[in-house]
């Protein structure tokens, strides 16, 4: 038996399709609306700051010919880096640097709190990530040449930039406050101590003092989140500004043609 068939329901008016404002025969385009506030908005930020020029130089840059993937560990290192920012903020709102806490309050983090192993174990992996990446950046500015004239200055930020990495390495190290960070920490500032003329000065001052106690961990939990990430994001700033003054080393194979093309352009 054929069913009978049941009128169409109307069709309701679309937003698309309402007028604008009562009495005008123009439909409303909400999406061309908030495209067209939008660049007004960007507009009048522009015209009050220059910010655009600045964006362009930044971001709109020539490369030279033959730039590989090589060239993406730089940015793949401060990805990184803000990666490491981002959880460790996360993990700051649970953690407790007093030593009789702070190995209380990471394992609270690991088993109590919503995704708290997930964003912990992204710090700790992360931050063996970064230390790679830095190292790999490193390696391929050093063998492309690129630390030669005139970027010896961004090669010698890159130097600070590495040993603060470390610096965060070894602090974060400690936070955790188990056997292992403990043990391994006594140890390094053991090491610290045995350095010439500032060895045994550096170690009394990572220590906060001769023992090794609570106000260790405050301090290092002090450099680990204020100091140090400070630093490094400053740093990462002139490297940047350096990177797009200078322009991009052209890859060693590639040189001798970009050089003869430079020479023709000044001539
Ligand atoms: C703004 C940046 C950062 C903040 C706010 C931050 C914050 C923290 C906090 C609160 C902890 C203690 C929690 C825990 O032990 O799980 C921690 C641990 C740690 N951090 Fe960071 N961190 C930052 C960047 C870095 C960077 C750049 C590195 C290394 C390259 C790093 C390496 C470590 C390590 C190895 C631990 C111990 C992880 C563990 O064993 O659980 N952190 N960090
Ligand atoms: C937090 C660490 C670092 C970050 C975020 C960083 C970031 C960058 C970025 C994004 C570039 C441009 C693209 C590229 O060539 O990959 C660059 C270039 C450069 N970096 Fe780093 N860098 C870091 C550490 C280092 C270190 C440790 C060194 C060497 C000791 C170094 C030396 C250089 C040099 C010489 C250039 C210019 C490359 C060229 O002109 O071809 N950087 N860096």
């Amino acid at each position: 038996m054929r069913l009978p068939t049941l009128p169409k329901p109307p069709i309701p008016k679309s937003f698309q399709d309402a007028p604008s404002r009562p009495g005008e025969a123009e439909p409303a385009k909400p999406l061309e609306q908030a495209k067209e506030a939008g660049i007004h908005v960007a507009g009048w930020v522009d015209e009050r700051t220059s910010l655009s020029g600045g964006i362009r130089w930044l971001f709109f840059r020539k490369v030279p010919k033959g730039t590989n993937w090589f060239y993406t560990l730089g940015s793949a290192t401060m990805f990184a880096f803000v990666s490491q920012a981002l959880t460790g903020i996360f993990l700051a709102m649970y953690y407790t640097p007093s030593p009789t806490q702070a190995y209380e309050s990471a394992r609270h983090i690991t088993n109590d709190v919503f995704l708290g192993e997930f964003v912990r174990g992204m710090h700790k992996w992360g931050s063996s990530v970064m230390v790679i990446l830095i190292f790999l950046h490193m390696a391929r500015t050093f063998f492309f040449g690129a630390y030669k004239y005139p970027r010896e200055l961004n090669w010698i930020i890159g130097v600070v930039l590495v040993i603060l990495t470390f610096v965060m390495s070894l602090t974060g190290y400690l936070l955790p406050f188990d056997q292992r960070s403990y043990w391994a920490t006594i140890v390094a500032s053991n090491i610290n101590g045995t350095g010439p003329l500032v060895g045994p000065f550096l170690s009394d001052f990572l220590r906060g003092g001769a023992d090794f106690g609570a106000t260790t961990l405050s301090r290092f939990y002090a450099i680990h989140m204020m100091l140090v990430p400070g630093l490094i994001a400053a740093l990462i700033g002139a490297h940047l500004y350096l990177v797009a003054k200078l322009g991009t080393t052209a890859p060693p194979w590639l040189r001798a043609e970009t050089d003869e093309k430079l020479r023709e352009e000044r001539v």
